[in-house]
């Protein structure tokens, strides 16, 4: 059963990057009434919520969150903090900080729990039983660009399992890992809809998360979205 049927092309089940690009401008619009702190918020507890459904913090408490320079960061950044807060031991990798205020914001929220920013060589040291893939999401393209090309290599290498944010880093958003990134998420949590990439997802949990999107706004994008059960943000997807 599709999850995503695209109005917009007959063919596809998942999104491309221009319609993910285009749903995200849509819901920061005025019709859409979202500011993009509200949908990172949403989109960072819905990712600590699937990682904890999956993964528990009895056997999985010290998580390494890896945050890029965009918005996949910063969902990252949100879901240390709601990690945390649910009794993880979460610690982050963030080399290159963004001036902007949410992020800065972000990072003071996250200092003052006292979770630590480590760099490579903690990424490096095993000391994790998860890792929290939160680099690159769909803005993605081209092959990975320093330096972000050794924490790849990490995460390819790596023998503790992956949670991918939204798309595997370094995969391409329609095409999947045609760069030979090699990183392998056993889980991946698709945001607001799954882009074409989780097609090649190979991994065992494929979540949704995202709770944000109003049945006018699927309908007008043509999204079949599933429905979330209870209270929770985030489903898991066949
Ligand atoms: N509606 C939603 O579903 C929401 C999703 N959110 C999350 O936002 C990301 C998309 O964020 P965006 O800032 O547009 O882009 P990225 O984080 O994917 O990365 C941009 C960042 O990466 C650099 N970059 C791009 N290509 C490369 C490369 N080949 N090598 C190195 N660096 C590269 C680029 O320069 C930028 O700095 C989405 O996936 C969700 O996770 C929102 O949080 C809420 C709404
Ligand atoms: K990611």
């Amino acid at each position: 059963m599709p999850i995503i049927r695209s109005t917009l092309d007959a063919d596809l089940q998942y999104l491309t990057q221009k319609i993910a690009q285009e749903v995200d401008k849509e819901l920061m619009s005025p019709a859409g009434g979202f500011v993009v702190e509200q949908l990172m918020e949403l989109a960072g507890l819905s990712v600590a919520q699937s990682v904890a459904k999956e993964y528990p913090l009895t056997k999985y408490g010290q998580v390494l969150v890896c945050c890029g320079p965009g918005n996949n960061g910063g969902d990252g950044l949100v879901a240390a903090r709601h990690l945390w807060h649910f009794g993880y031991k979460p610690s982050i990798y963030y080399p290159k900080h963004s001036k902007k205020e949410l992020f800065q914001n972000l990072v003071t929220q996250c200092n003052n729990l006292h979770i630590p920013f480590v760099d490579i060589l903690a990424v490096k040291s095993g000391d994790y039983s998860l890792i929290v893939d939160a680099i690159f999401g769909f803005s993605f393209s081209g092959a990975v660009r320093e330096p972000f090309g050794e924490i790849m290599k990490i995460l390819a290498e790596s023998k503790v399992p992956i949670a991918a944010v939204d798309i595997p880093s370094g995969w391409d958003v329609e095409q999947g890992d045609v760069h030979h990134t090699d990183i392998r998420p056993e889980m991946l949590i698709s945001l607001t809809a799954p882009k074409l990439a989780a097609k090649h997802f190979r991994g065992k949990f494929h979540y949704l998360g995202g709770r944000f999107v109003s049945s006018d706004f699927a309908h007008k994008f043509g999204l079949e979205l599933p429905a979330y059960p209870g209270t929770d943000q985030c489903v898991r997807l066949p």
